[in-house]
This record gives structure tokens, sequence and C-alpha cells, in this order.
């Protein structure tokens, strides 16, 4: 029997160090520095290298397995992930919200978010704990990639609600994570990825977590499986639920009362792409309310309550220019 006084220790510099790891990778704050982070992690390698029963599940120990797959195991997505119908200009944004409102035959406010270019990721928790994450996959059959979520810091490990929740959202690999990768790369006489899409895909399909780990990806939510399992009835206000139960969430959303809102939104960002730390490739427009939604329901693939307004891709070279040199 462990003494009362190392049991405790031990759940306080988990809940310690899972605080500095939320401020460092979810708010991009920390509150404390390195050497204070570093020294306190080794604390708790060190108590439970001598008592490993006093291990759980969500100590920050257990970012990084130990074990190299065989394979992924699949995972069947119970409410499937959609895909999102794609247009290309001012026109087609018309036309979608005019057939929301004629559908729909009142007014409509609607929710914009950046389109992160990465990888659609499903990450379920139990009683607050993270206890799978998966790919896409083709929307009902995806890929366990646990181990490797696992690494990602910005996904945590528990929530602050130990709520049972199925969130959703997109890992990716920042540009300059991106660029420095690649060199990396080419110094060893490796082959480079095209794009942080690939990288990311790439880090997140590896078989040992190990890797995946110096990858740097983060994470940004924005939905849930069941919107039952949230208090919000809109999409606006769940992005702040899933941020207040302490996932990422991007910062840059937006409630739109018209079209015309939401078409500044695209001109906006199509202008401020450039300067983002991470790539996107357009933007998603989501009726608001979660009723009107469910009123709208959704085709065999897409949504018809969401559209994705799609920039002109934009050429390798710009994404390496435009990375501020610091
Ligand atoms: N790549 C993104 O940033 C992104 C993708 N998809 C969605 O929403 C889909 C999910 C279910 C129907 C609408 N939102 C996003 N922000």
């Amino acid at each position: 029997m462990v003494e009362k006084s190392i049991v405790k220790r031990a759940e306080e510099l988990r809940d310690q160090l899972n605080k500095y790891s939320y401020e460092y990778y979810v708010k991009d704050s920390p509150s404390v520095e390195d050497f204070v982070y570093d020294s306190l992690y080794q604390e708790l390698v060190d108590i439970e290298n001598k008592h490993p029963e006093l291990v759980t599940e969500d100590s920050p120990t257990q970012r990084v397995g130990g074990r190299v797959l065989e394979g992924f195991e699949k995972v069947v997505h119970d409410v499937p992930l959609y895909s999102l119908n794609d247009v290309f200009n001012k026109e087609d944004i018309i036309a979608f919200d005019k057939r929301v409102q004629k559908a729909l035959g009142q007014q409509v406010s609607y929710t914009c978010e950046l389109k992160i270019d990465g990888l659609s990721v499903s990450l379920r928790y139990e009683n607050g704990k993270l206890v799978q994450g998966a790919t896409r996959g083709d929307g009902t059959v995806g890929e366990d990639i646990t181990e490797n979520l696992k690494t990602v810091r910005s996904i945590p490990l528990s929530l602050k609600k130990s709520i049972t929740i199925e969130a959703r959202g997109e890992c990716y690999m920042p540009k300059k994570s991106f660029v420095r990768l690649n060199q990396d790369r080419e110094e060893k006489g490796q082959d480079v990825f095209a794009n942080p899409r690939n990288a990311a895909a790439g880090s997140l399909r590896q078989l040992d977590s190990k890797i995946t780990a110096k990858r740097n990806l983060s994470t940004f939510l924005y939905s849930v499986a069941d919107t039952a399992s949230l208090k919000s009835s809109s999409q606006f206000d769940a992005l702040q639920e899933l941020e207040d139960l302490g996932f990422q969430t991007n910062q840059e959303r937006k409630l739109c009362h018209s079209i015309d809102e939401v078409w500044d939104y695209i001109e906006e960002f199509q202008e401020k792409r450039g300067d983002l730390s991470y790539e996107i490739d357009g933007v998603v427009i989501k009726v608001n309310n979660f009723k009107q939604q469910e009123n709208l329901g959704y085709t065999v693939k897409a949504p018809r309550w969401a559209i994705a307004y799609k920039f002109p891709p934009e050429e390798a070279q710009t994404i390496i220019r435009d990375i501020q040199w610091t």
C-alpha cells in the first residue's frame, strides 16, 4: 500500500501538469517557465516508476506510448462524419442562402468558421476521460489512432467536466512545423511532404506514436456527434461550450446575421489567409440554430445546413514565402 502522501502528491502533480499543458498548448499562454514544467514532470515520472499502480490513463506521462502497433483497428462511427458540399463563388453562396430561407420560411443566422486544411478526427470521452481517437475514414468506418492522438498536446486527456461526449474536429500541422519537418527530411535525403495536410496525415498514420509525438500536430474542434450531449442549442454556443470543456477551438469564428456578412467574412479571410499560422482552404458556413439544422437535414453525403466556400488553391511557394521568418 503506497503512503497516502505519495498518492496525494502524484494526483497534485498530474493536475498541475495537465493545467500547465492546457495553458501552453490550448490557450497559448503558459503561466510557468518550461523548466518548472520539466522538473514537476520528472518528479511524477520518478513516483510512477517507483509506484506503477499510481499511473492513471490521463497522466501526462501517458501521452507518448511505448509499444509500436502492428496496424490500426477499425472504428465504426455510430453517427457518420459527413462531408461538405463545396461552392466557389458568391452566386452559389447566395443560392445556398435562398434555398435555406425558402426551406425554413424564417430568419436564419450563420456561424462562419475557417476551413482548416487538416485531417478530420473524432475524439470519444467517457466520464470526461479520453477513451478513443479515430480518423474519419470514409465517414462511417475510420481507424483507431488513439495512441497517436494522445501525443497531440492540445487534445485534453481529461475534460473539465466528467461528461460522455464525442467531439469532432481537424488535426493539422502548423505551417512552421511543416517547413521545419521538410527541411529536416531534405537534410536526411527523405521525401518531403507536398503540403501540411499530407504531413499531418502521414504523422497520424505512424504505427510508432513516438514519431507522431515529435511532429508538433495541433487541433481545432468544431462539432459533436450528438448535439443532445451539449447544453448549447446553436453552433456558435457549442463552439464556446467545447472551449470551456478544454478543447482548442478556432478563435476566428463569427456569427453572421445575413449572407452579406458571410461574404464579408469570406473576403476578409481570403486576404488574411497567408498571415495565419495554419493552412485553410476556405470557409465553412453553417446554419447556426440546431433546430433549424435538424429541419434542413442531410443529403446522402452532406448536410443541407452547411456549405464550404473553397478558396482558389494557394501555390506552395506562397506558403513558404509568407511564413514570417522570425
Ligand atoms: N475543416 C474544417 O475546419 C471543418 C470541417 N467541417 C466542419 O463542419 C462539418 C462537420 C459536419 C457537417 C459540417 N467544420 C469545419 N470547421
